[in-house]
């Protein structure tokens, strides 16, 4: 049978056993694989409005501190937490969840005029095929550039439903201004001058979004909805489904399940802040699980740089406890992707 005669969701609803190209080999899905640590001391839930100067007054500096401390050790130890306080209502994040299943459930017909070319990286698609032997992912994207504007594709950017544009927009410019709060926090919790991380990324720093949609799987013990990788970001925010759990983190060796709160966006950093803060910070690897019960859907949105911008480690995070680790790089995003077509780990690439 063909590689791509089913699609994943066509074969969920007929309840198809996955076929074997998507068979991970090896890969433990056992519990006992699962960590047994606290999730919320891994995860922490962390009340980002702290950080904000505007708030400033309202809190104690204490409050503040203490926040920052347990940011710093978060990004330190799994990098990634679950923000609460960001300023956007639950019934916006509800509404930036809807315009996701309701693409995704739009005839394939419909979904295919946004469909991403082949050696693109941007439209609707399933995994993409980079090699004869990859075991492809349980799940179907969209991508879509969104900022900086001139670089948006217009034509990828689905016109139903109606409000799928606005709501990406607004949800975009919203995540926007949380990153750089973001940015300016993980500076102050290293003691750095505010800008140190977000003057790296330029005036025209990429944003890009990715839908994913998990449809269930008659085998979750078999397959995973994304296999396990580093983003190629400096920030990613991803907001998570309502209700269903897939997201894992490896820390201390062992996958984590991060929870599902409803209403906190996931912040986890990208290899570009694990190069900038010279080692400090840690790029997770993550992985999504399916499962038989319901779909999963899932919106990140990724950070960058502007390609033609050389970053590199922040100078006062080299010293001689901490020699630097990684050299300076343009367009870690595009080294990125050359070396996920090579199966390269690509942070490997840039280190001294
Ligand atoms: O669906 C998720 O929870 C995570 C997806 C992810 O890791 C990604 O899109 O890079
Ligand atoms: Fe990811």
């Amino acid at each position: 049978m063909s590689l791509v005669s089913k699609s994943v969701l066509e074969m969920s609803f007929a309840g198809d056993e996955p076929p074997l190209e998507y068979i991970v080999k090896g890969c433990n899905f056992a519990p006992s694989d699962l960590s047994s640590c606290s999730l919320s001391s891994l995860f922490p839930v962390i009340d980002i409005s702290l950080f904000s100067s505007s708030s400033a007054h309202s809190n104690s500096k204490e409050e503040v501190d203490i926040a920052l401390e347990t940011l710093r050790s978060a990004l330190s130890s799994t990098g990634c937490f679950q923000a609460i306080g960001h300023g956007m209502s639950s019934s916006f994040l509800d509404n930036v969840r809807d315009v996701a299943i309701q693409f995704f459930e739009l005839p394939v017909e419909e979904k295919q005029k946004y469909a991403r070319a082949v050696n693109e990286s941007e439209g609707y698609g399933s995994d993409m095929i980079v090699s004869a032997n990859q075991v492809l992912d349980w799940s179907h994207r969209l991508s879509l550039r969104v900022f900086p504007e001139e670089r948006r594709r217009n034509n990828l950017w689905p016109e139903n439903p109606s409000d799928f544009r606005g709501t990406l927009l607004e949800y975009a410019l919203k995540t926007n201004s949380v990153m750089d709060l973001l940015y300016k926090a993980m500076a102050r919790s290293l003691n750095l001058e505010e800008n140190s991380f977000s003057g790296q990324f330029g005036e025209r720093s990429l944003m890009q979004a990715r839908f994913n949609f998990y449809p269930r799987c008659s085998r979750p013990d078999l397959v995973h909805g994304v296999k396990p990788h580093t983003d190629r970001s400096g920030i990613t925010i991803l907001l998570q489904d309502r209700e269903v759990e897939g997201l894992q983190i490896l820390a201390n060796n062992k996958w984590a399940r991060v929870p599902v709160i409803p209403d906190a966006l996931v912040v986890n950093l990208g290899d570009q802040m694990q190069i900038m803060s010279n080692g400090v910070f840690r790029s997770p690897m993550h992985r999504v699980v399916t499962n038989t019960e319901r779909l999963r859907i899932s919106v990140a949105l990724f950070h960058e740089p502007e390609p033609e911008k050389e970053i590199g480690p922040v100078d006062s995070l080299v010293n001689e406890q901490r020699p630097r680790l990684y050299r300076h790089v343009k367009n870690y995003g595009f080294i990125n992707y050359e070396c996920y077509q090579k199966g390269i780990v690509a942070i490997d690439t840039v280190k001294i």
